[in-house]
């Protein structure tokens, strides 16, 4: 029965953060959890609600903060969650309300936004239904389903932290198992622990880490939201024997499309369509496996169960995997193939009134391994850009980083890091103007390598104009955008040695990050934080300033 408030369109959740043992993977380990679990509950809302969650920060030690993936905040810019962009971060024993109205139908996600807490399990979904008398989605279905992807580390985020910013570097490497709605297997046998007997950290019979078991009753078609929030890994996702209709993407509706393997970065979401229309006397495999960087992960997998063979049977055959890691060309062939859905087609603006070129760049600055735009690797502040912005506190960072002419950079080779530094600056930018972005890939630091990076913005949807395989062409390649039909996403991939151009609308006054979704390279510096409109932002909440009782100070 649906609570008095929610029949008003406003969803109250009380979340308690704090560490579990969990045992996702058979492998106990410290898990930050909601409510005591990971992932956490989802949010359910419709279109144009609102939606409250008071959380209170039980970590004993540790601060925290959470974004709302893909909700664009509109008027709230302070409940998006950043740590250091937008709010103060949640001390511990501290309550805060993060507070906004989710103002489109579709699919998206929540996750720790402060350190390496992703990592730590903080993370969920946010479904948006259409409203009762919304405008029809352009598909049918008779099920509703998600699956949300996540990669596992069984070190802490204090290890991985700590290694990431040490000299010498020390890289977190591949996931040790993957996880389907925060269901996976890690081989204990692996363990080379002093005793034989590792039941105690890892046990292999446990139900925590059954595989999750899909149920479907033969002939229906199902709505499957997949969302992947991985601290790293690109992913192939597929159900053995079944075709996947692809309809969404990241909350908005795509002209549909077909295929086996949908390949899923971090920080996308997707819904496909999947009819229940084989052999229905046996289960099938639903996998998932590492793409884009050299994998050591074992394939992630669960049950897709034709009712009524029990849940729990395995599938007679062998688990299929997906595409080759490194076959980039099909990548890029599904990342072509997203076109927005005909009926829905919000064509862009055919010019821009201004273009930033990033280039992406492992650098060493002082010795310390970081990932850069334009040379510059961000250091985030811990006096947060909105408030500082807001209260005209100008001194506070670097203001307009210069532009940067990629015409003589060598993609092809290792950084010389000469110009490379760390930096708080902020790129302040029109409101109400069109903007493009185009992102270009280099070399790492390792001869003969580019890697994968997964671009999320905060604040807006932007429409992505294409992709190449090389070097931008900033004459030669505008003439091959798409301007008629592109998608609208908030996460896009960038591929290796090549670029991807977005498009977007300064039309949400607040300060936004925008970042490699990729935790650890966020971390290590790969983002920038930019300003549009700050002065139109309503009044702050002193909630996201000060902290703890010291708030008192700022509004008696
Ligand atoms: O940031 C990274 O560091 C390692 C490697 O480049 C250096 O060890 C890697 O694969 C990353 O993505």
């Amino acid at each position: 029965v649906p609570t008095a408030e929610a029949k008003l369109g406003i969803h109250f959740h009380k979340w308690e953060v704090k560490y579990a043992y969990k045992s996702p993977d058979c492998f106990k380990k410290l898990a930050i959890t909601i409510n005591g679990d990971s992932p956490g509950p989802t949010i359910y809302a419709a279109q144009g609600d609102r939606v409250v969650v008071t959380l209170t920060n039980t970590l004993p030690t540790e601060n925290v903060a959470v974004h709302w993936h893909g909700i664009r905040q509109i008027g709230t810019p302070w409940s998006d969650g950043t740590e250091g962009v937008t709010q103060c971060p949640i001390m511990p024993g501290d309550s805060f309300t993060y507070e906004f109205v989710v103002d489109r139908a579709g699919t998206y996600l929540y996750h720790a936004h402060y350190g390496l807490q992703l990592s730590a399990g903080l993370y969920g979904f946010i479904i948006v239904s259409v409203p009762l008398h919304g405008v029809p989605e352009p598909f049918v279905y008779d099920k509703d389903r998600s699956i949300i992807l996540k990669d596992w580390y069984h070190a802490t985020t204090y290890e991985q932290s700590t290694s990431l910013s040490s000299i010498p570097f020390g890289w977190v490497g591949e996931p040790q198992s993957l996880l389907i709605n925060g269901r996976g297997r890690f081989n204990c046998s692996l363990l080379n622990a002093p005793s034989s007997d590792h039941s105690e950290i890892c046990e292999a019979k446990i139900p925590e880490c059954s595989p999750y078991s899909l149920t479907v009753v033969h002939g229906e078609t199902y709505r499957l939201r997949i969302g992947s929030l991985t601290s790293l890994s690109a992913l192939s996702f597929q159900i053995e024997g079944h075709n996947m209709t692809v309809v969404e993407a990241d909350g908005n509706y795509v002209e549909p499309f077909q295929t086996k393997n949908l390949y899923i970065n971090s920080g996308e979401t997707y819904s496909v369509l999947v009819t229940a229309d084989q052999d229905p006397s046996r289960n099938y495999w639903i996998t998932t496996n590492v793409v884009s960087r050299e994998p050591s992960t074992p394939t992630g997998l669960a049950i897709f169960n034709y009712y009524p063979n029990h849940p729990h049977k395995y599938p007679p055959t062998a688990p299929t995997t997906g595409p080759l890691w490194n076959d980039t060309a099909s990548q890029l062939a599904q990342s072509r193939a997203i076109r927005a859905h005909h009926d829905f087609v919000q064509p862009p603006p055919p010019r821009s009134d201004r273009v930033i070129v990033l280039l992406n760049t492992q650098n060493l600055i002082d010795g310390y391994n970081r990932w850069s735009l334009n040379n510059r690797s961000l250091t985030l502040p811990h006096t947060p850009y909105l408030i500082a912005l807001k209260q005209n506190f100008t001194d506070a960072f670097d203001q307009n980083p210069p532009s940067y002419d990629i015409a003589n950079y060598d993609i092809s080779k290792v950084p010389d890091n000469v110009n490379a530094t760390s930096s708080n600056a902020v790129y302040r930018i029109s409101f109400n103007t069109t903007v493009d972005i185009i992102l270009q890939n280099a070399n790492t630091m390792t001869p003969g390598s580019s890697e994968t990076h997964p671009w999320h913005m905060h604040g807006h949807d932007f429409w992505v104009l294409g992709y190449g395989s090389n070097k931008f062409d900033m004459v030669k390649d505008p003439a091959t955008y798409n301007l008629v039909d592109p998608i609208l996403k908030n996460t896009v991939a960038l591929y290796p040695y090549g670029w991807t151009a977005l498009r977007f609308r300064t039309d949400n006054p607040g300060v936004w990050i925008f970042h490699c979704h990729i935790e650890p390279h966020f971390f290590m510096g790969m983002g920038i934080v930019f300003e549009a409109g700050v002065e139109m932002v309503g009044t702050l909440p002193t909630s996201i300033m000060g902290c703890g009782e010291t708030k008192r100070l700022i509004n008696p």
